[in-house]
């Protein structure tokens, strides 16, 4: 399942950490760009093509430290065919590396609709007999907030594919609290959608004792994780909003279990830039991401040693 393969891959890397792949084309190195500018100008597929070339190599540098990669949806599907060629291409390239790809796609919709975005991006689409993946990744992100029946497509595929899915229940964002801490019935309406998530997360449990349906839980909301890791002691989380967020180790020490399993946590801009950081330069892009993801696992694994949460 899902979630056994995740786990595998976490105890192997000793590492909880995601690499979020947003890459933005004006934080990408001049040496990756010049290159694909020069040979097909100023043009949507030099920039599908530059994105493409930096993440590759951002993958081939922590490809044997991480357990997963989260490539956003947003930062490819702004250009066009071309940005999701390299999306596809990405997620191409991470699998073959064993790398865990979890498309933040965060995707929801009436039930045929939902459908339609499952068969998309974890399962495959049937042309008269002939079978095509178009975007099929091992797990996505999913916006429940127009009912739980929106989820069924989605869970559907999880269980006839070993795929799995992040439901967003507490997000990182400033205004996450507008809508999601809004009280219904003495319930914090993100409480009521975990709920939710941790009972349709019984249907997906793998051999590890988690579920392969699991909950995006903010990294900025340290005490919104505490209570939640205890609502759902079965859910993985899928927490972003460490780093450039200002998310710390310590901040996300709730979101796992007494296993020191139960949450991965995700960094983007942190990693795939680091290289802006002092003391590189923008040819060591690749050698910046993997000392930031090192420098990451090793603190989140610090802080979980310190209180008695050790996975491996
Ligand atoms: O609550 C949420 C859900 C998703 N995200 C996504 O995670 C990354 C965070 O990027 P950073 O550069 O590390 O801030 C990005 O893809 C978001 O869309 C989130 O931040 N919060």
């Amino acid at each position: 399942m899902f979630i056994d393969e995740l786990v595998k891959r976490i105890k192997e890397k000793k590492s909880n950490v995601v690499v979020g792949l947003d890459p933005r084309i004006e934080s990408i190195p001049k040496i990756v760009k010049d290159q694909c500018f020069e040979k097909y100008g100023n043009t949507l597929k030099a920039v599908g093509k530059a994105i493409l070339g930096f993440n590759k190599e951002i993958i081939d540098y922590v490809y044997d430290i991480v357990p997963a990669v989260k490539p956003q949806i947003a930062f490819y599907e702004q250009y066009g065919l071309e940005g999701l060629k390299a999306y596809i291409e990405t997620c191409k390239y991470a699998k073959e590396k064993g790398l865990v790809v979890i498309g933040d796609i965060k995707r929801g919709d009436i039930g045929s609709t939902s459908e339609a975005y499952s068969n998309a991006h974890l399962g495959n689409v049937n042309i008269e007999g002939v079978i095509h993946e178009t975007f099929a990744v091992d797990s996505i992100t999913v916006n429940p907030y127009m009912g739980g029946d929106t989820l069924e497509a989605f869970i559907k595929e999880i269980n006839e594919k070993d795929k799995g899915m992040f439901v967003l229940v507490k997000t990182s964002n400033k205004g996450s609290g507008q809508l999601q801490d809004l009280e219904v019935a003495g319930k914090k309406i993100y409480e009521v959608v975990a709920e939710l998530v941790d009972e349709i997360g019984k249907q997906s449990l793998g051999k590890c004792g988690y579920s392969s349906i699991g909950a995006v839980v903010g990294a900025t909301y340290k005490e919104q994780s505490k209570s939640l890791r205890k609502k759902m002691p079965k859910t993985y989380f899928l927490v972003p909003g460490y780093g450039a967020q200002g998310g710390t180790a310590e901040d996300i020490i709730h979101c796992f279990n007494e296993d020191g399993l139960g949450a991965v946590i995700n960094s983007s801009r942190g990693i795939i830039f680091a290289y802006k950081n002092a003391g590189y330069t923008e040819e060591k892009y690749g050698e910046a991401a993997r000392t930031e993801a090192l420098k990451m696992r090793d603190a989140i694994n610090k802080v979980l040693i310190a209180n008695g949460k050790c996975y491996y």
